[in-house]
């Protein structure tokens, strides 16, 4: 019988696939027939080696062979893993390609991740061209746990973040947010794009503690051929690469991303080097009044000093200066071009990209402006609250100084409440194991791709009591912050990958919605359709950009000015 049934399939199968049984000869039809058969078989071998392999690794989707779940997943990545939290789970696991991810939606696992086994989570895995045009990963963002990252981030922190340095640009940023208010006030009336103003603010801040406090608008260090370059960089980096999902196809570079990227490396290194040189050629004028050192300065320094714990390679310089060149940049763009064409080449980056360079400092302080902006707008009653707060904190006849942050609790809860509902970066950064470890009872292999899902945590009823509502009270009983004390709430991530910026990011934030919110009365125009979706992307932002008018709210007009 077993004979006979074999010689059916066969049949059925030359009389289906005649084209491919189209033969010459006997050893044609031999091989051909191997071939018909193994195929199937390796598909179903493919499939038991998933699923025996599955057994110890987290619940989650099978997907294809070689491609995995990728061709399922839709565009707005946060809400189709919550979706499928609650299918598979706290914690559930999908190949995309030949990797493995793993998506942790609960506070309990979060707390196992980040704290318990923080260490052992501290990787992350950057895209193949990433890792091309960041010198190996060799910037913060990008880099894994070992000392280089720490000597970097300890830099980091302690030259440009440290609360001195925040300190001493006050006036920076005094000045700029002032710049801000002028610029509305001259366009009372007019329709204001608010994440455009918001992130000119934060732009100009960060790329002035970075090359200088008073000298971050002088882009003179980078040579003309930069710009060009970092366009292809970026559209480089934005393009999807066969060798991220399936890295044993990377050693074949199959679209040549690699190979270009390469070639964009040594332009961009003969720039940077020019960049140095000029700057090693004793020429130490980024320097201000108090005697206090721009970073490109400090890394130099760094540079030379061998002993140092913190010294630095001319590549981890590039790195590190290679970032701070295209923020520089992109502000001269923004600055010096009329805005159609800025919007040209904005949208040039390709979005996760635009997201990647920017997020760390302004693309993440604009986004969130924009969300506080379109819930007040969308709450008279907290509007008013907050504009209370304002009067009683500042009265009419003054505008908001650094100094009165502190106390303006009821918008500092606003802020709060909005970050929980809209955190712009939903799925945190990704993290890595370095070794195989257990979570909830299953294995995490070592090198799995792994996110901690906040927007999920965020957004649990056993977290927050009517979640899907917005509440600032709930912010205004015990005691939050941004620290990753608490799980429930982690807009700047956990663990010790936590966002660094915090400090300014905060400042920044609180300084230009109170000065925005207390100069101005805001309303959205007629012909504007007000929601509040957003669009999945590395920063999560509001789909369609807030517009709103602003008119006149303090009596005396020497205020603006
Ligand atoms: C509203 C403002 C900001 C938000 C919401 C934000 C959020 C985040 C988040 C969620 C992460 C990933 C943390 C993790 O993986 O656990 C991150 C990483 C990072 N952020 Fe921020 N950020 C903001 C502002 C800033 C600023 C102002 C700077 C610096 C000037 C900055 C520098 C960085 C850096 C360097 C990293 C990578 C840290 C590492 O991998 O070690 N961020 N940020």
């Amino acid at each position: 019988m077993t004979p006979n049934f074999g010689v059916k399939i066969y049949h059925s199968i030359i009389s289906s696939w005649s084209w491919w049984w189209q033969v010459d000869n006997h050893q044609d039809h031999l091989a051909r027939a191997i071939l018909t058969v193994s195929v199937p078989l390796l598909l179903f071998l493919w499939y038991q080696y998933i699923r025996n392999d599955r057994t110890s690794l987290p619940p989650g989707p099978y997907g294809l062979p070689v491609v995995g779940y990728l061709p399922f997943l839709a565009s707005d990545l946060h809400e189709r893993f919550t979706h499928m939290s609650h299918r598979y789970g706290p914690i559930f696991s999908l190949w995309l390609g030949s990797k493995l991810h793993v998506v942790v939606n609960s506070v309990e696992l979060a707390k196992v991740v980040a704290r318990d086994l923080d260490q052992t989570f501290a990787n992350r895995t950057p895209p193949v061209a990433a890792l091309t045009i960041t010198y190996g990963g060799i910037d913060i963002a990008w880099s894994n746990n070992n000392a280089h990252w720490r000597k970097l981030r300890k830099l980091l922190v302690s030259q440009v973040l440290s609360n001195a340095n925040l300190d001493s640009c006050a006036g920076f940023r005094t000045d700029e947010v002032r710049k801000v208010v002028r610029d509305v006030y001259g366009r009372i009336g007019k329709k204001i794009d608010i994440n455009k103003v918001a992130f000119d603010a934060e732009l100009n801040v960060v790329t002035g503690m970075l090359w200088g406090c008073s000298e971050g608008k002088d882009s003179s260090d980078i040579g003309d051929g930069f710009r060009e370059v970092e366009f292809k960089i970026i559209e480089l980096l934005g393009a999807p690469n066969i060798s991220d999902f399936i890295p044993m196809l990377s050693w074949f570079d199959l679209q040549g991303r690699q190979r270009e990227m390469q070639k964009q490396k040594e332009h961009l290194d003969r720039i940077l080097d020019n960049i140095i040189r000029g700057r090693s050629n004793g020429n130490s004028r980024k320097m201000d009044e108090d005697g206090r050192k721009d970073f490109v300065q400090i890394l130099l320094e760094l540079k030379d000093q061998k002993d140092s714990p913190i010294s630095l390679n001319i590549d981890q310089i590039k790195a590190l200066l290679f970032v701070s060149c295209i923020i520089l940049q992109l502000l001269d763009i923004i600055r010096s071009c009329k805005t159609d064409f800025v919007t040209k080449r904005m949208l040039m980056i390709p979005k996760w990209l635009r997201q990647d360079i920017l997020t760390a400092a302004t693309d993440t302080t604009s986004t969130m402006v924009e969300w506080v902006m379109a819930e007040i707008l969308h709450h008279p009653e907290v509007k008013t609250k907050i504009q209370e707060e304002l009067n009683d904190v500042l009265g009419m006849n003054s505008i908001v100084e650094e100094c009165h942050l502190p106390k303006l609790a009821y918008l500092d809860a606003v802020i709060k409440e909005t970050f929980r509902i809209h955190p712009p970066l939903p799925l945190l950064i990704q993290r890595s194991p370095d070794e195989s470890c257990t979570v909830g009872g299953y294995l995490i292999p070592k090198g799995t791709i792994v996110y901690i899902n906040v927007w999920a945590i965020h957004r649990d009823p056993r977290n927050w009591p009517n979640s899907l509502e917005f509440k600032p009270e709930r912010f205004l009983k015990g005691k939050w912050d941004y620290n990753g004390n608490n799980l429930k709430f982690l807009p700047f991530g956990v663990g010790r990958r936590i966002c660094p910026g915090i400090p300014l990011g905060e400042k920044m934030l609180v300084y230009i919605l109170a000065s925005l919110l207390h100069s101005f009365e805001w309303r959205l125009s007629e012909d504007e359709d007000f929601e509040v979706s957003d669009e999945f992307g590395f920063v999560t932002k509001k789909r369609k950009p807030l517009i709103a008018i602003p008119s006149q709210r303090l009596s005396d007009a020497r205020l603006y000015l």
